[in-house]
């Protein structure tokens, strides 16, 4: 853990100084392709249009075969696309691999300065990001790159859930944390095969009533993770993002498992195919109606405080700052997308 006193020094001589505070643009979907796939690699500029965020996946789902062309397929998309101001993210191997040094060095070296974020995978507690802290810092550092590339944590082992506070105010670097539902699962040892998302054996029932049939609800397996999440990235002012949901045909059980995250806080989640980054947009940007309804609460209680009454619903300090975070989140999506700006009536 670093020293209060020196939380924002840089770890090399030479590296760009810490960011004092994350930036905040919109990121309701990290959109993942695999950069070794050409096809998917002249779609950038199409997919950077469409997503809040691209992310090269240079992990699980790219064969170890093609770890090494996915790497330069990436180096490629960085030096040549135009994200037209979509930022760039990767998801480097895991740092046990045998794969992720060579990922560090050459994207930081070749890349660096376009790259915004770097998600590391499998995180377990602070001092898997104090490695990479450092190491980001002297890549920079010779690379001679005026702006430090931030870093983003998965949340997918008991070892790092049990450590989430900790990951979270690890580096200034920290941008946020997302939930890796998959390996999280298999080191948990939950008997489920599925990628996010709810199962049918998790459920409440009612108690016995006579003969009257016995009502019994689905419960979310993820609920107690993403709100530990949730207030260890809002507590350390970083952003909590619900991960991928597998199930690609499943677009309602996703949507809902989207909205869950949404209405608990996450800011984002991740698209695995391009369907999911229409459901990611529909989810992540407010209702127009309650924005309308949060602006007429800031109306009401100008200076934010005291009592007040709306359509027969208390209002006070508490609901103003509710209402400021709706609010302030429509703003910054109608400067992104017209579409948006005329359904909050911008
Ligand atoms: C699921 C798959 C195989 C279905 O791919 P498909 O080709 O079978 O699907 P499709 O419906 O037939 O595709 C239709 C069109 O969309 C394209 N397409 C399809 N996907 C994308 C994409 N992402 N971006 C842009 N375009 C895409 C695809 O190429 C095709 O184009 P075409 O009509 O011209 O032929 C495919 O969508 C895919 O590979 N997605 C990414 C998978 C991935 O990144 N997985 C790793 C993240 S999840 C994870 O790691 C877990 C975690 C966190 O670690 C943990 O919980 O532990
Ligand atoms: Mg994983």
């Amino acid at each position: 853990m670093r020293s209060p006193r020196s939380f924002f020094a840089p770890l090399a001589v030479g590296a760009p100084a810490p960011v004092r505070e994350i930036p905040t643009t919109p990121s309701r979907m990290i959109h993942f392709f695999d950069p070794s796939n050409e096809k998917l690699r002249a779609r950038v500029p199409e997919m950077a249009r469409s997503a809040d965020i691209l992310l090269a996946n240079l992990e699980d789902a790219v064969a170890a075969d093609r770890k090494e062309a996915a790497r330069t397929g990436l180096v490629e998309v960085g030096r040549s696309a135009n994200l037209g101001g979509t930022p760039l993210w990767v998801r480097v191997n895991a740092l046990e691999s045998p794969w992720v040094l060579d990922d560090l060095v050459t994207l930081v070296t070749e890349i660096g300065d376009v790259l915004d974020v770097v998600m590391i995978p499998k995180v377990e507690g602070p001092w898997d990001i104090a490695y990479v802290d450092r190491l980001l810092a002297q890549l920079e550092a010779r690379a001679e790159l005026q702006r430090p590339i931030l870093v983003h944590a998965i949340l997918e082992t008991a070892a790092g859930v049990a450590n989430v506070e900790e990951i979270a105010v690890a580096s200034p670097r920290m941008q946020g944390i997302s939930l890796g539902p998959a390996d999280l699962a298999a080191s948990r040892r939950m008997k489920t095969t599925r990628v996010g998302g709810g199962h049918p054996g998790y459920l409440v029932m009612a108690d016995p009533d006579g003969d009257i049939a016995r009502p019994s609800y689905q419960q979310d397996l993820w609920h107690y993770t993403l709100a530990r999440m949730v207030d260890a990235c809002t507590a350390a002012g970083i952003f909590p993002y619900y991960g991928p949901f597998g199930d690609i045909r499943d677009e309602p059980g996703c949507e809902a498992q989207f909205r869950a995250a949404y209405l608990m806080g996450c800011v984002g989640a991740w698209s695995l195919h391009p369907v999911q980054i229409a459901i990611a947009k529909r989810v992540f940007s407010p209702d127009p109606e309650e924005v309308r309804f949060a602006r007429r609460v800031l109306e009401a209680i100008p200076d934010g405080s005291g009592v007040h009454m709306l359509d027969g619903k208390m209002q006070d300090d508490a609901t103003y700052k509710q209402a400021r975070v709706l609010v302030d989140l429509a703003d910054m999506l109608a400067r992104k997308d017209p579409e948006l700006a005329e359904a909050y009536g911008q």
